[in-house]
């Protein structure tokens, strides 16, 4: 498989470097010196100066783990798919799509998906797609035959006319692409044809849709049923519809275990060596991605160690204006960083995996006993057979149907059971452990000693959608900071767990996105101990003639230089940089705080875990507000409260306590540092204040939380004034 020339080349972001370590050092250097302040000088009898000092800390620890990204070299890569194996010599790609409730995911959008993993551009009889339909549902099932029928036009149009996009839907509807010189006739002809069997295909999913309940079963048996009806030469790839057993009483583990149930039947069917995951929403956007994926895993230089090589995440539904911080951008230039170690997180979605990687198969030597392996597999022969390199599966591509005693061996392997007193879910396949089960497995991949290549490349090869409403984006990272917190709080923990398999460097990496639902304490302190210590006239910070305040000073500029600087270099207007600052403190106050909490309480055994699918259908109203940037607040009350409350805590303080300043005189020299934070917050958040008092649109905030937080104010306001 391998080639001994090179197909990839990367290089090292100079620039980059020296800026990240002349910030590392004079940054890291203030911010000793600004504890040493606080450790030295401030009364740390008084619970607020203790507090504050606490806020502190969090935030330069993070800081400083956040560090192990921006030190190494930053690379980016170049690949070269025309030096790749003639197409008979490349090996086969198993396509996972996942979806799991089509009342929350339109089937219209996850069969645009499917269609597009089948128009990529590969060997037809390497590639082979599977939908996993966790909801097993009808509809899903329907409409799955239906988007194979519409392929075997769309397929063969996009490899005639190299089309670039393979995803319909984005095709018809950007009009790009009168590609590759095909601007004749008989190109627009085609087209012609093609858009309008694509109408008719979306008119039959419509109808589908219309007749069939699109309710989500929580208890079904397993269905795998081979799609594709092709006989013998094989011109498109192999789809495969599957939907795994689903009981009430069983736990199913959610996507990790809709992927292991996938992986166990594909190896039965296809077995191939590669693996591309999808989330239902992530269309291919570029036909190309599986050769430039395999330039890495064919790579000599690379191939061996290599577990995933991860795209980033890009999403086609985000506006100019980006309000609620949808792309993500602070993410992606740690996996550049991360590049320049052992290599990117897993990030769920738009990577190409090796099977064997998955499976952990190295550990085992060759004269290894079965019932060993029993115990890591599971009890399938059939399936123990497929893991040996040279297997072939017993399933063939002239087949429509799957005989009786493979249909018996998939069913078991899809059975809710399966996983029981195997190491599935622990040491094989995705994990379990937590419900972020791309970054858990990733990190247990890396501490098995696998290294993983980010790839950027200029024309995104999938594209997502990210929530547009604040509720949903809140939601969300709820869910992904139980998921760290799980980790962070447990055995795994990064910086210990990590420590011992790998270098410091990735570990910390690693952790600070696993502790980063600390920010919340932090965030607390700072949103309310100076604000009430102003109206107090306790100061908390040093005087202006001190000249320590230069020291504070220059810790808040550096960090908002570094910070503009990141938006500047990847090509953001200053925007972003408030943008940024305003979701990174609400979801501090509300996604990292009741994270936190629910795994506390679940570590009580007074909570399971859930993994709600975040909604995908598009509420005309809301994308409207979307796209002229006004933000959504019709979140729950549970989100909204905190934010109004500290929103009103602040304000207040900051007029009372200038006030104060102005009337009172006495030491004013000493509360203007402080006053300053209030008035950053109530700035910064400007749209809650119009959400409250002057919108009167859908999404502004609902009375009744408006009223309970001024309540909530109050209260803590009178608190400041009792104590
Ligand atoms: O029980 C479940 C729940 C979810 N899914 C699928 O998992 C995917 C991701 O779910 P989504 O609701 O879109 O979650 P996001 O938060 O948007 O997903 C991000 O975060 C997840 C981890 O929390 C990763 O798995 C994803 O790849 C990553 O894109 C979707 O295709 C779902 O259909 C299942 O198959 N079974
Ligand atoms: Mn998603």
């Amino acid at each position: 498989m391998e080639n001994s020339v090179s197909l990839s080349d990367c290089h090292v972001k100079k620039k980059n470097l020296i800026i990240n370590r002349f910030h590392f050092f004079i940054h890291g250097i203030s911010l000793i010196a600004l504890l040493h302040y606080r450790i030295t000088t401030s009364s740390l009898t008084r619970a607020p100066h203790v507090l504050i000092l606490i806020s502190e800390l969090i935030l330069s620890s993070i800081w400083l783990l956040g560090q192990a990204s921006y030190w190494r070299p930053v690379v980016t890569r170049t690949v070269y798919p025309e030096r790749l194996p003639r197409d008979e010599k490349l090996p086969g790609i198993d396509v996972f799509v996942c979806t799991a409730d089509p009342s929350k995911e339109p089937v219209l959008q996850v069969m645009n998906t499917v269609i597009s993993a089948l128009a990529l551009d590969y060997p037809p009889d390497k590639l082979h797609v599977y939908l996993s339909d966790d909801g097993g549902s009808h509809v899903t099932f329907r409409a799955v035959k239906r988007a194979w029928i519409f392929s075997e036009m769309w397929v063969p149009f996009c490899r005639k006319y190299r089309v670039e996009n393979p995803c319909p839907e984005s095709y018809f509807s950007s009009g790009e692409e009168e590609s590759a010189g095909f601007g004749c006739s008989e190109f627009l002809v085609d087209k012609y044809n093609i858009e309008k069997r694509y109408e008719e295909f979306k008119n039959s999913v419509a109808k589908i849709v219309g007749e069939t309940s699109a309710y989500m079963s929580r208890d079904h048996p397993s269905l795998v049923e081979v799609i594709s009806d092709s006989n013998g030469d094989r011109k498109l790839p192999l789809l495969v519809y599957v939907a795994r057993e689903k009981r009430p009483s069983r736990p199913h583990n959610f996507k990790a275990g809709a992927i292991n149930v996938l992986l166990r039947i594909s190896g039965m069917i296809s077995n191939s060596p590669y693996i591309l995951v999808l989330d239902c929403d992530f269309y291919c956007n570029d036909r190309s991605s599986a050769r430039q994926a395999m330039c890495f895993h064919l790579d000599s230089n690379l191939s061996e160690k290599i577990a995933f090589v991860q795209f980033p995440q890009t999403f086609h539904n985000i506006s100019d204006t980006d309000i609620y911080d949808g792309k993500l951008r602070y993410i992606w230039p740690k996996f550049e960083g991360l590049n320049g170690l052992r290599g990117p997180f897993l990030s769920g979605t738009c990577f190409y995996i090796k099977r064997e990687a998955l499976y952990g198969t190295r550990k085992f030597h060759d004269d290894v006993d079965l019932l060993r392996v029993k115990k890591y597999f599971g009890s399938s022969d059939e399936f123990i057979k497929s893991i040996s390199r040279n297997y072939k599966p017993s399933y063939s591509n002239d087949k429509k149907f799957l005989d009786n005693s493979l249909q018996n061996e998939l069913h078991l392997l899809a059975s809710c059971s399966y996983d029981n007193d195997t190491k599935w879910g622990k040491e094989v396949g995705f994990r379990y452990f937590a419900v972020v089960e791309d970054y858990f497995t990733g990190l247990n991949l890396h501490c098995e000693g696998w290294t993983s290549v980010y790839y950027e490349p200029s024309r995104p090869c999938f594209l997502g959608a990210s929530p547009i409403s604040l509720g949903e984006l809140l939601v969300q990272h709820t869910r992904w900071n139980v998921g760290l917190s799980q980790v962070a709080l447990s055995r795994f923990s990064p910086m210990i767990y990590g420590t011992m398999r790998m270098s410091v460097f990735q570990s910390m990496c690693y952790a600070e996105i696993a502790y980063s639902p600390l920010y919340f304490l932090a965030l607390y302190i700072l949103a309310l101990v100076p604000q009430l210590c102003l109206l107090q006239g306790i100061p908390l910070y040093p005087e202006i003639s001190n000249p320590y305040l230069l020291v504070f000073l220059f810790v808040v500029l550096s960090s908002q230089a570094r910070h503009l600087q990141d938006v500047f270099s990847t090509g953001h207007k200053i925007q972003a940089w408030s943008n940024e600052h305003r979701i990174w403190m609400m979801k501090s106050l509300t996604c990292y705080f009741y994270a936190t909490l629910d795994v506390i309480m679940e570590k009580f055994g007074l909570k399971n875990n859930s993994f709600v699918p975040t909604n995908k259908v598009v509420d005309e109203e809301q994308a409207k507000r979307y796209r002229m940037g006004v933000y959504d607040f019709q979140a729950p009350a549970m989100f909204m409260v905190p934010l109004c409350t500290l929103y009103i805590v602040n304000v207040a303080s900051f007029v009372v306590g200038i006030g104060k300043i102005i009337l009172g005189g006495g030491n004013s020299n000493e509360m203007v540092v402080q006053a300053c934070i209030p008035l950053f917050v109530a700035v910064l958040n400007f749209p809650l204040l119009e959400g409250m008092v002057s919108r009167k649109d859908k999404g502004r905030v609902s009375s009744f939380v408006s009223l309970i937080s001024v309540l909530i104010a109050a209260v803590v306001l009178s608190f400041a004034f009792l104590v």
